[in-house]
């Protein structure tokens, strides 16, 4: 555990409103930034004023609020500005797998922040001079498979549809991982900003080094009132939408993602709206079956409360999810890291957005692994779900290639 002011020194926080920011995402100064932009809103942050590991196992997002707790009860905060994601703010990303290590929270020691004409700063500890260093691109990128090779994957999709139809479970979201190698360090920044233009409507992230842009918010959390945007159910960009809305199998795809979210916020909310139908959300790559799930907390909850009651939702998991799981790690042949887990913020206050961490990469170094996966049906062909995990990895390859 690092805390760089010490448990027993509280950190004194002041937030300060400040005139137009500008470009959120031109304002980060290094290279281990944090950010969660949509369409120019959001915060961004550098520094660690206090980070920590969080311990895997089936108690980690219990473990990740005492944690935070512990930090932010003790801060001495002077805020002025007292909205959502002002005072002190952590940054997490939690892994996919409760077993898998690696699951994060930072309070970065500078945050910068925009929300509906208003901006702010927040700062920990002493002022210090950030120097904003020149944006690197990448350079080449060449690419190699992961852990499966597209013919592995596609053979994986088969037995995931045999599982399947044998009755095992009803739906299970495959991923595969994609390895890049650039011709020198990967600067985050650059692919934050390549991603921000291009899906203004996706929430740029950037935590620990997974850096990507999600069109799926897990749940916003502001006082009362969360918001979830379930997505399940895709096709090419410029496909005839009529198409997504008729097929059976993205019906049930998407059913099965929407009432996995509606099954975990129930018990936690005094209202819940659920649609009868799904929109379509179209991105530049691919459009999705979408529903916005909106409900009002019962009690005092938390996001990450929020958060840990849904994690894993059937859009990156699957129904069953505990039979979901373990075919995912029978089949997948890897560790998912943080994709398709919880990436977002909180503040002292509880509230927070956290996203499904979709269209991602970690990145070390000069390597980037991208990943990408498929809600799997009984009716699901392994090529077409193999060109779909392809369409949605363009967004990270058009973030490391330009
Ligand atoms: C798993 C991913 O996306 C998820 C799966 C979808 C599907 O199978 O239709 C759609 C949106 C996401 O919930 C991914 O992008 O890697």
């Amino acid at each position: 555990m690092s805390v760089a002011l010490g448990l027993q020194r509280p950190l004194v926080v002041r937030t300060v409103p400040v005139d137009d920011v500008g470009d959120l995402i031109a304002r980060l100064p290094d290279s281990a930034p944090y950010a969660w932009v949509r369409h120019g809103d959001g915060l961004v942050g550098w520094g660690e004023a206090a980070g920590v590991t969080v311990p895997h196992g089936p108690g980690r997002f219990a473990w990740a609020r005492a944690w935070l707790n512990s930090i932010f009860q003790a801060a001495d905060i002077h805020d002025e500005v007292r909205l959502p994601g002002s005072g002190p703010v952590a940054f997490g990303s939690f892994t996919f797998d409760p077993g898998s290590p690696g699951s994060t929270l930072v309070v970065p020691r500078t945050v910068l922040a925009r929300r509906d004409g208003r901006a702010w700063l927040t700062t920990i500890g002493e002022e210090t001079l950030d120097l904003v260093t020149p944006v690197r691109t990448p350079g080449r990128i060449r690419y190699s498979d992961g852990s499966l090779t597209s013919m592995e994957w596609e053979h994986a999709v088969a037995t995931a549809v045999k599982e399947i139809t044998g009755g095992r479970l009803d739906k299970v979201v495959l991923a595969r991982d994609l390895i890049a190698t650039a011709d020198r360090r990967i600067d985050p920044r650059a692919l934050l900003a390549r991603l921000a233009s291009r899906y203004p409507e996706c929430y740029t992230f950037s935590v620990g080094g997974l850096v990507g842009a999600t069109p799926e918010l897990l749940v916003r959390h502001t006082g009362r009132a969360i918001e979830s945007l379930v997505l399940a159910g895709t096709s090419p960009t410029g496909a005839d939408p009529a198409d997504l809305f008729c097929s059976e199998k993205n019906q049930y795809e998407h059913v099965c993602a929407v009432t996995s979210v509606r099954d975990a916020l129930a018990p936690l909310c005094e209202t819940l709206d659920v649609p009868d139908r799904p929109e379509l959300l179209v991105l530049p790559n691919v459009q999705h079956l979408a529903s916005r799930v909106t409900g009002r907390l019962s009690d005092g909850a938390s996001v990450l409360d929020v958060v840990a009651a849904m994690h894993p939702t059937a859009a990156v998991g699957g129904t069953p999810t505990e039979t979901a799981l373990e075919v995912i790690r029978e089949l997948e042949d890897m560790d998912r890291g943080g994709y398709a887990g919880p990436v977002g913020w909180i503040d002292a206050r509880g509230d927070g957005e956290w996203g499904i961490a979709l269209r991602c990469a970690a990145i070390t170094g000069d390597r980037a692994r991208l990943f990408a996966g498929c809600g799997i049906m009984g009716e699901s062909d392994p090529a077409g779900e193999l060109a779909e995990a392809q369409a949605k990895l363009r967004v990270m390859r058009y973030a490391l290639e330009g």
